[in-house]
């Protein structure tokens, strides 16, 4: 079968199928899920699921001390999964269903991998070939390689939001985003949660003060065990593992007896690689990163011995690192518009990428880190400032009786430029916007906390008095 357009992949890939392709021949084709992960199995459930989590976790840990009478009393969650995949299993049909009644559109629900740089074989043996192929055909959660691993009672974040019960003893594997998010929820919700990590810490990737205060908040809310290894997974109740608990050995990583006990659920979170070994990229000739991303120009053009290969494109998760939805959609609309104007081609931008963990504390950072901003310092020659504003030395951070949030900010103090932010605490992910959009629109740091009106005594003050606590005077008589 010959095609205008192939798009692989029906999440931020399914945007691609613009008015601009309506009486084209265009297929698109999905092995699993329609929507993709986002919608099915990643950002939107979980959230679904973070929110209840967190109104359990406030009214259990937030109320008392401020001299209110809350408790939590429990989850319904078999109603709190119905409820959540009610809403979304609809949005996921439906759009199935659109494509598929579409005259123009020939919706292949099979898994296709390349035989050549345009040309694609389905698991059944169709082949096919387009004008133009489109991959977003996104990344999939990693498992470890021991004994055990296959068992009913280990998940990952594609299988867990579908369980009956919400487990007692729950084993979150893995330090990073994922790991943040259900050790926070499943604690909120009252279970007994155990986090394995190999190293000491948690999100090593972010700015160090997102990492220990992070950390520390875990260390409060739920069992953190540090330098340790999945060892071996086993059915403790029974040899099928059709028994409710299993029991996990972990290996120290300084040697000596590592864990060695009974959960119910273990949820490995361990990180999420492309999808560009099961569609066998390599055969069509296309280069991919050291993570295994494809590799793409400015104009999402995939790179063939480092050439742009006319009419490939990629996108998401599949070529690019950050693995975010609102970076998958950013590059799908610029796909969308370079595929049909090839002539007038528009670059990506991704130069202030921001992305918010929702665990409790919620985190958002957009930007360089304080290691990346001193590198960047020592390589140009220029000075870099930075200050952590504690939302406690705010009115609202009073009023919430805050004593552990902060907002970090990080400046070129000639130029008055943001070049980072990091924020641990409630809210999170709203606050960091306006720094978004210093950052994205390089505005004078000055103009941002003198030049506007902040609300009294918004949280947003936390925000305001983080920038106006960096040095930026670059002479003594030219203060704030
Ligand atoms: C638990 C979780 C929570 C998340 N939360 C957030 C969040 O809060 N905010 C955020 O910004 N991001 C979040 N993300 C990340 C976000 O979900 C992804 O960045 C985004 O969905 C990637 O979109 P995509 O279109 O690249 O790929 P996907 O949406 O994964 O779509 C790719 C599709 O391609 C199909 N496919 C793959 N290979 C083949 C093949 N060979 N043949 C046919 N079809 C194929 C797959 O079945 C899949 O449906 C989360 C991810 C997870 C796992
Ligand atoms: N709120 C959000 O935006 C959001 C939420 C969830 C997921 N996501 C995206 O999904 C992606 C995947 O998330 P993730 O948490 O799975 O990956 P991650 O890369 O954030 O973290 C993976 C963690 O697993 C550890 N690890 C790696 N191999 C291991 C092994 N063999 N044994 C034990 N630990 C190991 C790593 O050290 C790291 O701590 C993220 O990159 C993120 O962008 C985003």
């Amino acid at each position: 079968m010959h095609f205008d357009l192939i798009v692989i992949g029906s999440g931020s890939g399914n945007s691609i199928l613009t008015p601009d392709w309506q009486g084209k021949k265009v297929a698109i084709v999905e092995a699993g899920v329609f929507g993709g992960t986002c919608l099915n199995m990643g950002c939107i459930p979980t959230k679904m699921y973070v929110y209840p989590s967190l109104l359990a976790w406030q009214a259990g840990v937030e109320g008392p001390p401020l001299g209110v009478r809350t408790r939590f009393d429990g989850v319904q969650w078999a109603q709190l999964r119905d409820r959540i995949f009610g809403r979304i299993d609809p949005i996921s049909a439906g759009g199935r269903d659109y494509r598929a009644n579409a005259e123009h559109v020939t919706l292949i629900e099979e898994r296709v991998r390349f035989t050549g740089p345009k040309t694609l074989v389905t698991d059944r043996g169709s082949v096919l070939t387009a004008e133009q192929i489109v991959i977003a055909a996104g990344s999939a959660a990693q498992l470890p390689q021991v004994p055990g691993i296959e068992l009913p009672q280990v998940h990952t974040s594609d299988t867990v939001m579908r369980i009956d019960d919400l487990p007692e003893r729950v084993l979150v594997v893995g330090g990073g985003v994922v790991a943040a998010e259900f050790a926070s929820l499943f604690a909120g919700f009252g279970a007994a949660v155990t986090q394995l990590v190999r190293g000491n810490a948690l999100l090593r990737a972010k700015d160090r003060i997102v990492s220990e205060k992070f950390t520390e908040a875990a260390r409060q809310q739920w069992r953190l065990e540090t330098g340790q290894e999945l060892h071996s997974i086993a059915a403790s109740n029974g040899p099928d593992g059709a028994g409710r608990a299993v029991r996990v050995r972990t290996a120290r990583q300084t040697g000596g007896p590592g864990l060695e006990e009974d959960f119910d659920l273990v949820l490995v979170a361990i990180g999420r690689k492309a999808a560009t070994a099961g569609l066998d990229v390599a055969a069509a000739g296309f280069d991919t990163g050291p993570s295994g991303i494809l590799l793409v120009d400015e104009f999402q053009r995939v790179l063939s011995a480092g050439q742009p290969v006319p009419g490939v494109w990629a996108l998401g998760d599949i070529a690019n690192d950050y693995q975010l939805k609102h970076v998958a959609n950013h590059e799908a609309r610029i796909v969308a518009h370079n595929a049909a104007h090839p002539d007038d081609l528009r670059a990506a931008n991704h130069r202030a990428v921001p992305e918010a963990v929702f665990s409790y504390p919620q985190i958002a950072t957009v930007g360089m880190t304080g290691t990346e901003a001193a590198a960047h310092a020592a390589e140009s020659g220029v000075e870099v400032v930075e200050y952590v504003q504690d939302f406690g030395g705010t009115a609202y951070g009073w009023a919430m009786e805050d004593r552990t949030s902060v907002a970090k900010v990080i400046a070129e103090r000639g130029s008055r430029r943001l070049l980072g932010a990091h924020i641990v605490g409630p809210e999170a992910s709203m606050l960091i916007q306006p720094l978004v959009q210093a950052l994205a629109f390089g505005t004078d740091l000055r103009e941002f906390s003198r030049g506007q009106y902040w609300i009294h005594p918004a949280l947003t003050e936390v925000v305001e008095n983080a920038v106006l606590g960096l040095d930026l005077a670059s002479r003594s008589d030219d203060p704030l």
